[in-house]
């Protein structure tokens, strides 16, 4: 009916501009006006007059809350990795780098005087494993006395044993309480910093792969590629990412333990809302807001927050939990999204009170009155005052409890944190637990056999999944997979090993990368997959390499050493003393790696009798680590990439001190240098730049 000949839409003429201006970056530096951060007014009346009028911060704090907010983020970071390393990490951590910068003072960027610079330990954060330091991410990277500090950050990013993370966007994976029998949900998740955190949690026992899961999503096909690389980091086999919007995220079905020849729906038991929202409590470390700030974003984001959150609501099995949150002061975003949906379903879910979790953690109560208002800044105390013209825009769910009934919603359990309580970001988190289903679930648990599913509802028609390209999932078949016996036979892989749990991402050729996933993953993948859009899942962990000295096609990979290492037998694993990892992990030179004669006594024995080609070094003392090695005719060499060498030698109290350089001395004797002899020095960040490369290094020179 002449729909084509329309009027422009213009949001969909804005998301095209978008994605051509994504598709050609060059344009887009070329008429960019954004104004550089540092050159950035961080002012903004609309905000602070809103801000004001809504009470987000008591009076007598306005003040220091709007210095906060225009000053820059300090740092923090999470120790990661297994418990041992971690340990050992942290020790280092206050030991080697804390105590040098206890008493010391710097110039911090804004500030006139010389500050203190002492770590702080967030007191709520798990296993004491996570640091603030009162310094930016510029002070760090600018001053030399820290630059063995910044060293020790970038190189343990890029080896995955520190985790540079907001303090307060720390807190839902905490308070979401993940176990490993958990089936976890984290329906908004790029780039996937409490992804990580989600998966951290489920591996807490390191001897088993974990039975529960994560389910990583987001509705952006190009951040869930951000996911894919933060999984790449994690090495589990218990993750897979999706790509939908989670407002309607579809159905899933799983195995049911007490009949497995049917399927039942897949509710989970762990659920993470942190939802898009208007960022603007993330301020001090994105600047550009203060230039875009309107009451018109909150307004605008209220619907899909409450969209995700109530599909977020369905999902979770009863006795289950899920986290709400946002990085936004806004209640429309925030108390008003957690009030229509407590309001929309009554007596099935709750609100949590969580500060006994977040031990020493200040914050404020959630607000259970506010006043929503339109972008021309007008605000209203009920939707009757609401001119015609912003009635599409204010909605009737967006204003608060009528005081006679505000007790009821228990908002004040949710908590916002303001960025001068503690000098971070600003947050807020509501955790909600379901205690019945929801009133049109009620039959929901049930098996889904073929004929019920029948009897419940109407063929669906088939969803489509436009634009979505991943290689398939293909799941070994069994014992008789074709490169499976030689495998399982050069691994010595014992009988509790199930090699359906292998995949690979082709159905014809040869097979060259070999990914594994938990039982509960591959369950998961072979019921839905044809109605969800995986992107990735599986933990690399054979790699195709056809040397002659090896009598299987496939070494083993660091990625997936972890969840494999205990199904491998005695004829792959060597027990290596410290000293001669050592020597494994300071050799330099990939073609020549050290000889056999080189290593103690102890270790010869080991590998004496040990066939050639890719094995298990194994350090068996605290703390202790596995690593993929490679035993040659004359040799015995380490499979690890460079960032991972620098953590190791690092943990193993070894000498790195070639991958420690001091950039300032650097650059200075570099102004004195030609430029090529400038380029035969390397440096720690050299170091992780080449680490993709390096866990590739070419085995056909092994001797
Ligand atoms: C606040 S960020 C999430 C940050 C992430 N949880 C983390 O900790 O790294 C919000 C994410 O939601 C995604 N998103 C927006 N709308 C969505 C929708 N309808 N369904 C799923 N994801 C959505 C965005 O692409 C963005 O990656």
């Amino acid at each position: 009916m002449g729909r084509r000949n329309r009027n422009v839409n213009k949001f969909a003429q804005r998301k095209r501009d978008r994605k051509e201006q994504e598709k050609n970056p060059k344009e887009k530096n070329e008429g960019d006006t954004r104004k550089h951060y540092e050159d950035i007014v961080r002012e903004n009346a609309s905000f602070e007059e809103y801000y004001k009028k809504q009470k987000v911060c008591p009076e007598d704090q306005w003040e220091e809350f709007m210095k906060t907010l225009k000053s820059n983020l300090p740092t923090a970071f999470r120790i990661t990795g297994s418990k041992s390393e971690a340990d050992a990490l942290s020790n280092l951590v206050k030991s080697e780098y804390f105590s040098e910068i206890l008493n010391m003072k710097l110039k911090v960027e804004g500030k006139e005087e010389e500050e203190e610079i002492k770590p702080i330990n967030l007191s709520w954060y798990p296993g004491g494993l996570a640091w603030q330091l009162r310094l930016s991410r510029t002070d760090i990277r600018r001053s030399e006395p820290l630059y063995r500090l910044h060293n020790f950050l970038v190189a343990e990013t890029a080896a995955g044993g520190v985790s540079r993370q907001e303090t307060v966007s720390m807190i839902p994976p905490v308070v979401l309480q993940v176990e490993p029998h958990h089936k976890v949900l984290d329906m908004c998740a790029a780039p996937g910093s409490k992804t990580a955190q989600l998966i951290e949690f489920l591996h807490a026992d390191e001897e088993k792969i974990p039975t529960g899961f994560v389910i990583a999503n987001d509705v952006d096909n190009s951040r869930c590629y951000m996911l894919v690389h933060q999984a790449k980091r994690l090495n589990s086999p218990c993750i897979v990412i999706t790509n939908h919007d989670s407002g309607v995220m579809p159905s899933l079905v799983i195995a049911d333990e007490q009949n497995p020849e049917s399927t039942k729906p897949l509710k989970f038991d762990r659920i993470l809302c942190d939802v898009p929202c208007s960022g603007d409590a993330t301020l001090r470390k994105n600047p550009d807001i203060w230039l875009k700030w309107s009451t018109g974003n909150g307004n605008n984001l209220h619907g899909v927050q409450y969209r995700i959150l109530r599909r977020g609501c369905e999902l979770l099995a009863v006795g289950g939990r899920l986290v709400y949150s946002t990085c936004s002061f806004n209640p429309i975003e925030n108390e008003a999204v957690v009030h229509r949906l407590l309001q929309e379903f009554g007596d099935s879910v709750h609100l949590v009170d969580v500060a006994d979790m977040l031990p020493g953690l200040k914050f404020h109560k959630g607000m259970t009155h506010w006043r929503p208002a339109s972008k021309d800044m007008v605000f209203y105390d009920k939707y009757e005052d609401v001119p015609e013209n912003w009635q599409t825009v204010v909605r009737p769910q967006m204003f608060p409890p009528k005081p006679e009934d505000a007790e009821k919603y228990h908002l004040d359990k949710c908590i916002r944190i303001l960025p001068h309580h503690q000098d971070t970001g600003g947050f807020f988190v509501a955790v909600f637990e379901k205690t019945a289903p929801l009133p049109w679930e009620k039959n929901d648990s049930q098996p889904v056999t073929e004929e019920s599913k029948e009897k419940k509802e109407p063929p669906k028609k088939r969803r489509r999944m436009g634009g979505y390209r991943e290689d398939p999932f293909v799941f070994f078949s069994g014992e008789q997979e074709d490169v499976f016996p030689s495998i399982k036979e050069f691994y010595d892989l014992n009988e509790t090993f199930d090699p359906t749990c292998l995949l690979t991402r082709c159905h014809v050729g040869k097979k060259k990368n070999i990914y594994l996933v938990s039982k509960t993953v591959k369950d998961v993948v072979q019921r839905n997959e044809s109605n969800i859009k995986i992107i990735n899942t599986g933990v690399k962990t054979f790699v195709r390499c056809d040397n002659k000295n090896m009598t299987c096609p496939f070494r083993l990979s660091q990625e997936g050493l972890q969840s494999i290492s205990q199904y491998i037998g005695p004829k792959r694993r060597v027990n290596i003393l410290k000293d001669d990892l050592i020597l494994v992990l300071q050799n330099e030179n990939p073609s020549n790696p050290p000889d056999i004669s080189k290593f103690s006594e102890h270790t010869q024995a080991q590998v004496k009798d040990l066939a050639c080609g890719s094995c298990v070094l194994e350090y068996r003392s605290a703390p202790a680590l596995a690593l993929v090695g490679w035993r040659g005719v004359r040799s015995l060499r380490a499979y690890t990439a460079a960032p991972d060498t620098v953590h190791l030698l690092r943990l193993l109290g070894a000498d790195y001190s070639k991958y420690d350089v001091n950039k300032f001395k650097k650059e200075a004797e570099t102004n004195d240098m030609d430029t090529s002899e400038a380029a035969s020095h390397s440096t720690s960040e050299d170091a992780i730049n080449d680490a993709d490369k390096s866990e590739a290094k070419s085995i056909d020179d092994c001797t």
